[in-house]
Order: structure tokens, then sequence, then C-alpha cells
């Protein structure tokens, strides 16, 4: 008996998905509709419990044994004792009988209770696969994609491929045996009435056929909506703010009727054929029945075969046909979870940031120099964001950019950052090359302070932490009075310990930026990437904000997306952005003497308030 003990807790085993993505990234991809490979791919899922699967195999023979057992001994019982009022021991048979119910019944619970465990241990794994290949892809995969329609595939399909492991592994391996052990009996007892049996066989193959081939496009076509609804759903429920500020609440349910509408049609579809399964199967069940009670009674009167004979046999036509049934059943859950299982591998398939990355220069420390030679880059073919772009920024200064919206200043950080690589030219850093340095050790000498920071569902203690998640209590509380933090993390109810959720409420956005300077003084980077928020915010927090930003960029080289006055002013260099090309680069004096667009925008802008740019 197998000791494991399928109820331990799960741990994310590293190996595991060490092992399984690296086979994955060898095997050819599953190709839509590329059944074979895929179920392929998910039996290498399996298989690392091949060992209990062997018991559940081993239960499934018992209990289909059994299952074929107990009506031959009914048979029996009635020819040798109620028709012929035989003299064998009639309570022997009736124990073993006994016997054999109880074995049915042992075996079936064992077989579905390690399925069950194996099932979810390998949807454990595989969904923990998906779950950490997804943190390593790169963000262009995350920008082309819906969020809720990747959450889908992680969610729902995961769910697709676990309940159908749940019962279809047993359903189908206990149906293959029960058809071939009942065959195997009939043509034993009587070939003709087998054959009587089998009449209904094509008639079962052709109207499955006919079913399945209609049910498999529908059912991934299911998948598909349902994703997209997924993906509505996240996209309104944060960016409800917007919805109600825009009175779009009716717009929005009407674009969700419409997306509902598509998988409740294609729902509707790939469930009413599948549905036609049961009603066929029952139907040709029925007919085999009555062609083996009506014939074999003819041939029982004749006195060629016995009652218990037709007895039996009205039971096996029933066992025959059932399995067929589950099969045909099963063909349609499995149908449904290798579509999900496909959309799962799909992801599994992207190719990882930090893939062949061996060989490249890890940093340890470094000064900060950087320099753009001739940089272009665009997001899609034929689309020129950035157009040679040459800048040079020595360690320790602070470089500003400015410039009309869609310029291409977020593009220069993404690049920088290597969220994107260049098209053209390069990017070096203290003299070497980017693309030849590992993108973690580069990303672990960069400080970011975003506009919209991200918070996440915890404690303000952890969510400061999040810069480098070694820091101290001591060192956090530090960081915290560095960015002008301390004071209103203070006035919260719980302190350091106060809860904040996902989307910051609770707190105001000021605070939420405060709480990003903390982060990145944690973090200490040698680089820092600020793009300054454009939303207004009251005038105390606003100046809170600005002298915890200078402090930060003491001694970092700084690259800014400047919006307001006093950051552009401080400056060592600006450089004035316009579609995608550097068009003015200067200090503030330098720049306004000039008088081109910078003079310009400044003079405008000026007047109207505080920021420079849109
Ligand atoms: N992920 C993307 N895929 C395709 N195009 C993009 C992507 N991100 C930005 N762009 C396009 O690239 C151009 C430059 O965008 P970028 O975000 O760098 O401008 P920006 O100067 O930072 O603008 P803003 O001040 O409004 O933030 C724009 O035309 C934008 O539409």
């Amino acid at each position: 008996m197998p000791k494991k003990d399928l109820l331990t807790p799960f741990q994310y085993d590293k190996s595991i998905f060490a092992k399984q993505s690296s086979k994955t990234q060898e095997q050819k991809k599953a190709k839509p509709g590329n059944y074979k490979e895929t179920l392929k791919r998910l039996w290498k899922y399996l298989a690392v419990n091949k060992s209990l699967l062997i018991w559940v195999v081993i239960m499934v023979v018992i209990s289909s044994a059994m299952g074929l057992l107990g009506p031959y001994l009914v048979g029996y019982v009635i020819d040798h004792y109620i028709v012929e009022d035989g003299t064998a021991n009639f309570l022997t048979l009736l124990v073993m009988l006994g016997i054999i119910y109880l074995l049915f019944s042992l075996s079936t619970w064992y077989q579905n209770y390690w399925m069950i465990g194996i099932a979810q241990k390998t949807v454990f794994t595989l969904r923990t696969n998906l779950f950490a290949h997804l943190q390593k892809l790169p963000i262009p995969f995350f920008d082309k994609r819906q969020h809720g329609e990747l959450m889908s595939r992680v969610t729902n399909d995961i769910e697709n491929i676990s309940s159908t492991l749940n019962s279809s592994v047993i359903q189908v391996i206990s149906s293959v045996l029960t058809l071939a052990g009942t065959l195997g009996v009939m043509l034993w007892m009587s070939p003709l009435l087998t054959l009587l049996t089998l009449t209904i066989v094509p008639l079962m193959f052709f109207g499955m056929k006919w079913i399945t081939n209609r049910t498999g496009k529908l059912f991934k076509e299911q998948q598909k909506n349902l994703g997209e609804l997924n993906g509505y759903i996240e996209e309104t429920i944060s960016g409800q703010r917007i919805v109600k500020a825009f009175s779009q609440e009716e717009k929005v349910i009407n674009e969700f009727l419409e997306k509902g509408d598509k998988l409740r049609t294609a729902g509707f579809w790939a469930q009413t054929y599948s549905g036609f399964i049961p009603k066929l199967m029952n139907g040709l069940n029925n007919l085999s029945f009555a062609i083996i009670a009506g014939v074999g009674g003819i041939l029982a009167i004749n006195g060629w075969v016995s009652i218990g004979t037709i007895v039996i046999f009205t039971e096996y036509s029933r066992q025959f046909t059932r399995p067929l049934n589950d099969l045909a059943n099963q063909f349609n859950t499995l149908l449904s979870a290798i579509a999900g299982a496909e959309r799962v591998f799909d992801i599994l398939d992207e190719q990882e940031e930090y893939k062949n990355e061996e060989g490249l220069d890890e940093l340890s420390s470094i000064k900060g120099e950087v320099i753009f030679e001739n940089v272009s880059f665009e997001y899609e073919e034929g689309g020129k964001t950035l157009k040679d772009i040459s800048i040079s920024v020595m360690p320790g200064e602070t470089a500003a950019f400015v410039g009309p919206t869609g310029a291409g200043k977020t593009t220069i950080i993404n690049l920088l950052s290597r969220f994107y690589e260049v098209n053209a030219g390069k990017i070096y850093l203290d003299g070497t090359d980017i693309s030849k340095i590992k993108k973690e050790s580069m990303r672990e000498h960069m400080g970011f302070v975003l506009q919209d920071p991200f918070l996440f569902q915890g404690t303000v203690m952890d969510n400061i932490r999040y810069g480098r998640l070694d820091g101290t209590d001591e060192e956090v509380v530090e960081a915290a009075k560095l960015a002008n933090a301390h004071s209103f993390i203070m006035k919260l109810p719980k302190k350091y310990e106060t809860v904040l959720n996902q989307d910051g409420s609770g707190i105001s956005q000021g605070q939420r930026q405060l709480l990003s300077i903390a982060r990145a003084f944690l973090a200490n980077p040698s680089i820092l990437i600020l793009d300054e928020a454009t939303s207004s915010i009251d005038t105390v927090t606003e100046l809170k904000i600005q002298e915890a930003l200078q402090k930060l960029m003491v001694g970092r080289t700084s690259f800014v997306i400047a919006h307001r006055l006093n950051t552009i002013r401080q400056a060592d260099k600006i450089f004035v952005l316009q579609d995608g090309r550097i068009t003015e680069k200067g200090t503030h004096e330098q720049l306004m003497k000039k008088k081109g667009f910078y003079f310009e925008l400044n003079q405008g802008l000026a007047a109207v308030g505080e920021h420079v740019t849109s």
C-alpha cells in the first residue's frame, strides 16, 4: 500500500518547477488542437506520482473484475438453484457474493481517494509552475494582454483540469477494463448473444463522432469567452472610480451583457450537444436490452441458452454500454480540460525574461554613469517611438526629461530598466553595454518611485520593506523618517502595523507617494528612476514629497520624468523630448537663454501653475 500521505501540506517545490519548466521549453509547443501533444505534457505532470497511479490502476482492476463477477454469480445462482433446484452450497455462494460486493466497494473507495490526491497534487504543481512562470515573464508580455484573461488561465483553466483529473482518469481506465472484460466473458458465454449486443456499436460510434466534432470547438470557444469575460470583470472592478466618475455604469453593464451573451451561447451549444450523448447512449442501451431480451427469449424457449445466461447477458449488455457511455461523457470533459491545458501550456511556453543570461556580467556595485548612444526604439514595427537618442549622465547627476505627452519619456526609462530592449544603438552603464549585464543584477541597483505607487495588501511595515526584503524594522522606520512618512504613519490606527488595502484606500495619494519614497530609501539604489506624480496634492504633503525626493536624489544618478518646475530647475541636465527625439538639452539657465520649446513651455505653464509638462 502506498505510504505517502496525500494530505500533508504542499510546498512550492522549486526543483519540480525547474524540472518541469525546462522540459516544457524543450518540448514541441502544443499548438491549438494538438491534443496528443497536450495530453503528453499533462501526463508528464501526472507521472510524477507513478507508483500511486499504479495502485489506482490495481484498484480499478479489482473493482472492474468484481463488477463482472457479480452478475455472473447471480446468473449461476438462478440456473443452479432456482431453475434446476441444485445441490451446491447455496450459503457459500451468497457469502462469495457478499465478498465480491465488499471488495468492489473498498476498491472503488480507494481508487477515488488516491486519484483525488494525485489530481490535487498535479494541479497544485501545474498552478504553481504557471504562477512562478508568470513572475518571470517580461513586461511586454503583460503589456500586450488583458490581466483578467491571464487570471482566468491560472484559476478557471486550472480548475477545469483539476475536476477532469479527479474523475476522468479513473473513469477512462475503469471503462476500458470493464469493456474489455465484459466483452471477453460475453464471447466466452455466448458468441451469438455477444454479436447481438455488438450491433449497436457502429451506431454509437457514428453518433458520438457527430456530436464530439461539434463539442470540441464549442468547449474551446466557451473557455476563451470565459477568459474574456473575466478580463472585463477585472478591468471594470479596478476602474470603478472612472466608471462612476463618468457615469458609465450602463455602458459597462451593456458590454458585460454582450460578452456574457457570447459565453452563454457557446455554453448553451456545448452543453446541448454534449447533453445528447447520454440520451443517445441510453436509447442504444435500451435497444440492445430489447434485442437480447427478445432474441435471447426465443433462444431460451428453444433450449439453446439457459435463463441464467439471458439474465447475465442483459446485465452485461448494460455493463457493456455503460463504459461506452462513460467514455463518451469523459471525452467531453477531457476536451474541455485539454482546451484549458492548452491555454496553460501556451503561457508556460513563453520565454522567461532571465533565460539565456548565462555568462553575462553581474554587478556587485555601480558608480552610476549612464550613456545612451544613438538609441532608437519602436514598440511595434514601423512605430519609431524613439529616434537616435544620445545622452550621457554622470554618477550622482540628475537628468530631467520634459516634453509633451507621448514624446517618449517613459520609454527612455523602460529601456534603461530593460523592460524593453533597444532596436538600435547602445546603452552603457559604467562603460558596460547593458545588454551584457544580467537584468536582475542591474535592477538590484535601481530604485523606482513611480506616479502610481502600488501598495500590496499588507502592513505599512511590509509595504516599505518591499524595497529591500531583508531590511530590519529599525531600517524601515529610518527610511520612513527620511521619506517624511514617519509622522503620518504614527497617526495611523496601528502605526506601522496598520494593514493597507491593495488599492491603498485608507491613506491619501500623497501619503502613498511618501511610502513609495520610503521604499526607495530602504532599497538605497545607485540609480533612481522617478516618475513625478502629476496629481495635485495638498501643499503641505507636496512640500514633504519634494523635500524627501531632493534628499533621495543626493548621491544617486537620477532619471526624472519631471512635471514640476522645482525639480527641473535643480536638475544637472534637462532633456527636451518631442516626437521621440531630443530637441534641446542643457541646464535650466542654458535652455531659458535659448528661448526654444523649453522656454515657451516654461513661460506658458509657469503662468498657469507649477506643472511644466502635460
Ligand atoms: N506598451 C506600448 N505598446 C505600444 N506603444 C506604446 C506602449 N507604451 C507607449 N507606447 C507609445 O509610445 C509613445 C511614447 O510613449 P511614452 O509613454 O514613452 O510617452 P511619454 O512621453 O512618457 O508620455 P506621458 O507624458 O503621457 O506619460 C506613445 O505614442 C505611446 O502611445
